[in-house]
């Protein structure tokens, strides 16, 4: 069987006993490449060689195992190292977790289990930290402008012009238009495609949060700040530094609040409540609001100083019937996206259907179209669009489907019914197709047959 050695241990020991045991443990899992040395100066040599551990006996012939891990914190600081000693010596040990040592371990009868429980540990934490980074790597290219923001009409152009202007700094950038435009998509686009890409993107909802909570939930607080502060918490400012924070429904916020938001913008730190800390903050601050800020400012209800503050690049998002062809760009991109989702066979739409989609006026905008398109690829037979398929929320179809009128239990018993018809009542196939078993098919199934006639 062939075997990757993947993960590269630099081990450091003099004691030529020691040493050979050592690498018979380190060696055990086909994985590693172990490299022992002798003397810390060629450890500290072969760096350029990336090792993904180091292991690092206390005392050298050449130099201290102190003098080693100070070097190694400076130069590979990100590279985890154990240190492996002769002696239970509290207060080195105490000093070497200082440089940011993983752990300490003695050469004790348990070292065995002891080494190689750490290096697990370490290696769960390099894959974490692995997958984040290639998450991150695989929102980015999921949030590029054009993949991720449907539209090619003309006010939507004029909205990737002013995007591409806030890629390559950190202005503000406060972002208005009707609910379901897309603020959030377009909040999170500019933060994957700008220079703090790889910084995390923090949204809060200002109108979901109780006010009471909110100053916490933003700037966070200490252990008992307040009764119920039971333990010490960040707040979304501080998780967000290096990155970005998103705003969202800023117009909802209180004017109280609104002055101690403005005084974190203005000096650029956060203190948490109850503490004294002061944590300097990097955060770009993108807000985004359905309300005319302008007239509430007008209206006494937003602080003026705190609009200019956030106002950055203004960038307004029209509404889906403003934007012409769109409606059936982003139709056929939801459909695709719900296909996907679902693993279903493709669909299309009919132009008598995409007609009666242009006809609408939309007031629910991108997020109305997503519930009807996905709506109409449940309802629809023979994987075809159809207008009959199509239903508003302000017509009486999608109301009788969706409303009051129909419960949760009579809405799958439409779906399930519409599934089976499509796939000529293949029950195997239309459990496999909804992600449920066929047993709770039969169950409707009989259900429906006990109903009253
Ligand atoms: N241009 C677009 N291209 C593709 N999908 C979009 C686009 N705009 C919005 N969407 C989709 O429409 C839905 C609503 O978008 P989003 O939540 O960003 O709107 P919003 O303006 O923030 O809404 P609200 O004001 O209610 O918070 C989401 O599912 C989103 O993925």
């Amino acid at each position: 069987m062939s075997t990757s050695k993947s993960f590269k241990i630099f081990a450091l020991e003099d004691n030529a006993l020691f040493s050979k045991m050592l690498n018979y443990i380190l060696s055990m899992d086909d994985e590693h490449e172990v490299v022992m040395f002798e003397k810390g100066r060629d450890l500290l040599n072969a760096l350029d060689q990336k090792p993904n551990l180091i292991t690092v006996d206390y005392s050298l012939p050449d130099m201290t195992g102190e003098e080693v891990i100070q070097k190694l914190s400076t130069r590979m600081p990100h590279v985890p190292v154990v240190v492996i000693s002769g002696q239970t010596d509290v207060k080195t040990a105490v000093k070497l977790f200082t440089y940011g040592v993983y752990d300490y371990i003695t050469k004790e009868e348990d070292i065995r289990e002891r080494l190689l429980n750490a290096i697990n540990k370490i290696k769960v934490n390099q894959s974490l930290k692995e997958e984040v980074e290639h998450l991150r790597e695989e929102l980015s290219h999921k949030y590029e402008f054009d993949k991720s923001i449907i539209g090619n009409s003309k006010p939507m152009k004029k909205v990737f012009q002013m995007l591409h202007k806030t890629t390559d700094n950190a202005i503000n950038i406060s972002i208005t238009g009707e609910t379901g435009t897309g603020k959030e998509v377009v909040a999170k686009a500019i933060h994957y495609n700008s220079n703090r890409a790889k910084k995390p993107f923090v949204a809060v909802n200002i109108a979901a949060i109780p006010t009471s909570l909110l100053e916490s939930e933003l700037f966070g607080h200490e252990k008992g700040a307040f009764t119920g502060a039971i333990s010490k918490r960040i707040g979304k400012f501080e998780e967000a530094n290096g990155g970005t924070i998103f705003l969202d429904e800023i117009g909802e916020m209180q004017m109280s609040l609104q002055a101690k938001l403005l005084r974190v913008i203005q000096e650029r730190e956060v203190v948490r409540i109850g503490g004294n800390q002061v944590v300097k903050l990097d955060v770009r601050i993108i807000t985004a609001t359905h309300r005319d800020l302008s007239k509430e400012m007008m209206d006494n209800k937003f602080r003026e100083d705190l609009y200019y503050r956030l106002l950055g690049v203004p960038i307004y998002l029209p509404p889906l019937r403003e934007r012409e062809n769109d409606v059936i760009l982003l139709a056929k991109h939801l459909l695709d996206q719900f296909i996907d989702q679902n693993q279903l066979e493709k669909i299309t739409i009919s132009s008598d259907a995409k007609q009666k989609l242009i006809d609408y006026h939309y007031p629910g905008n991108i997020r109305e179209l997503k519930a009807i398109i996905e709506l109409a690829a449940v309802m629809c037979e023979k994987n075809i669009i159809l207008p009959s398929d199509i239903q508003y929320s302000s017509s009486s179809d999608l109301e009788a489907v969706m409303s009051k009128d129909m419960t949760l239990k009579e809405y799958n018993f439409e779906i399930i019914q519409r599934f089976l018809k499509r796939y000529d009542d293949n029950v195997a196939k239309v459990a496999k197709k909804l992600d449920i078993g066929k047993v709770t098919i039969y169950r409707y199934l009989k259900e429906i047959e006990e109903l009253p006639k």
